[in-house]
């Protein structure tokens, strides 16, 4: 059985509650336990990634968020920036899951989250698992 850490950035709580679900049942079906912590933004999940990977605490991560288009450039930045931070960290070797919804709208977000359609926090969970599954086999 491994320790994941699941990281969420809690900006729209009810889309993270949809994420959360499909990703903790993807670590229960496989074996795997689940903690969970919370940060303000998606800007805040690779530092918060990288300080818990640094306690050796963890086997592995699952990174969960949304990010809704808004009216100025900062989408870009904090989808952008998020994204880029979290993939520096696996290059790294971290196990990683990326489950940061960028979506256009919450209808985009919503489909995405729900674990009975698109699910994308348990396939979050399950790159997470698989990627561990490499850095042993690897090490
Ligand atoms: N607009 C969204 C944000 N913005 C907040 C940033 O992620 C960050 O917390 C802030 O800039 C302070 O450093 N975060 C999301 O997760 N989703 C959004 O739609
Ligand atoms: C993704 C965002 O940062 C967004 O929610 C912010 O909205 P706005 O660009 O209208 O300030």
């Amino acid at each position: 059985m491994a320790k994941f850490l699941i990281v969420e950035a809690r900006f729209y709580a009810h889309l993270n509650d949809m994420l959360i679900e499909g990703a903790k049942a993807a670590l229960e079906s496989a074996g795997h336990e689940a903690q969970v912590i919370t940060v303000p933004g998606a800007l805040e999940v690779p530092g918060a990634i990288a300080l818990a990977a640094e306690s050796d605490q963890y086997d592995g991560f699952i990174a969960i968020g949304v990010v809704i288009r808004g009216e100025t450039y900062h989408f870009e930045i904090v989808a952008g920036e998020s994204a880029r931070a979290i993939m520096a960290l696996t290059m790294d070797g971290i196990p990683i899951g990326n489950g940061i919804l960028t979506t256009e709208n919450e209808e985009q977000a919503l489909v995405r989250a729900d674990p009975a359609q698109k699910n994308k926090g348990g396939e979050a969970a399950q790159a997470a698992i698989r990627m561990l599954e490499l850095a042993e086999k690897f090490s």
